[in-house]
């Protein structure tokens, strides 16, 4: 559940720019969200042990942090990682690997929740991707508007790989910054960008070394904005965004979800790829 701690207060704890402003902070366990009053920017740190998976509650916590940050009218959001070489592993393989089914249920439903919200947001958004993003990182990362990288990390949507299928929506999303058939080839292949070759496509809008410079990056791009009418921005965003929206069902994909899951042959995959996961 979000339980959200909100201060304010002038905070020598935290690094860089950051510690200069004023910041308003609502934090759980698994994600935390500072606004910088100075920017009026949310920072949105995904913070779940060892590699952020996601799970149902992390997606849970996700959600109610898109909407604290809409609700709060901040000016604009920077989804980041507090780990240092993952941003998020994608979807938690333990939530799809022998479910409890109306747990599966709900895990989907809020996935499909947090995309719905994210790639259709009015207000701006950028990843600091300051770690690997593979599969629903990817989703994560490719949602937001400007993406910005450290280097020698991997992004890509490796679903093929693992013997599954990325939905239709991932497809979208990542269409939405690529050419179909570089996409095609992407899905196909099951392909993991290296952060350069990443940028060379422009999956990856910049390169830095550090997550600081890439919060700072990411802070520039949503301040491009300042002076454009917010309500302006936003519907053209969204019209932009509207036909990958509105192609979702999601019941229809709710129930392909459900029974793609529990077929014997992608419970077995999944059981597999996990132990490799483990004997690593
Ligand atoms: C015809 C057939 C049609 C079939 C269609 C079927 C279904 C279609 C329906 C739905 C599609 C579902 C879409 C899914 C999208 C996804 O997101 S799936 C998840 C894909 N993710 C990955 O492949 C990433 C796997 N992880 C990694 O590559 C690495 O962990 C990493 C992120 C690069 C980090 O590496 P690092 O070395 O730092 O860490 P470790 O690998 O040592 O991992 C530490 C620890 O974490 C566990 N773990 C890693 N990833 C996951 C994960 N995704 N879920 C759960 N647990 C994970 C790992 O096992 C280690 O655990 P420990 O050994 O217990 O410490």
């Amino acid at each position: 559940m979000f339980l959200p701690r909100i201060v304010k207060r002038m905070s020598p704890l935290l690094g860089s720019r950051m510690s200069l402003n004023a910041c308003r902070f609502a934090s759980t366990d698994l994600v935390r969200t500072e606004v910088d009053d100075k920017t009026g920017i949310a920072v949105v740190t995904m913070n779940r042990k060892p590699v952020n998976s996601l799970n149902l509650e992390l997606l849970r916590e996700l959600s109610s942090a898109l909407d604290a940050v809409e609700k709060n009218k901040s000016r604009g959001m920077i989804l980041a990682s507090s780990l240092d070489t993952v941003f998020s592993a994608g979807l938690d393989i333990t939530e799809m690997y022998k479910p409890d089914q109306a747990r599966l249920k709900d895990f989907w439903t809020t996935l499909q929740e947090v995309w719905l919200k994210l790639f259709g947001s009015g207000f701006p958004t950028a990843a600091a991707i300051n770690g690997h993003a593979p599969a629903g990182g990817c989703l994560l990362a490719m949602s937001c508007e400007y993406r910005v990288m450290r280097p020698n990390l991997t992004i890509g949507l490796n679903e093929t790989q693992l013997g599954i299928v990325a939905p239709s929506w991932f497809m979208s999303t990542m269409e939405n910054i690529l050419p179909r058939r570089e996409v095609e080839l992407a899905l196909t292949l099951g392909k993991m960008f290296s952060t350069e070759k990443a940028h060379e496509i422009g999956l990856v809008d910049e390169i830095v070394d550090t997550k600081e410079e890439a919060l700072a990056k990411c802070t520039e791009f949503i301040q491009l904005f300042a002076r454009v009418p917010r309500e302006a921005r936003a519907l053209t965003k969204q019209s932009f965004r509207r036909e990958a929206l509105q192609k979702l069902d999601r019941d229809q994909d709710l129930q392909m979800f459900i029974y793609l899951v529990n077929q014997p042959q992608v419970q077995k995959g999944l059981g597999l790829y996990f132990e490799s996961l483990k004997k690593k």
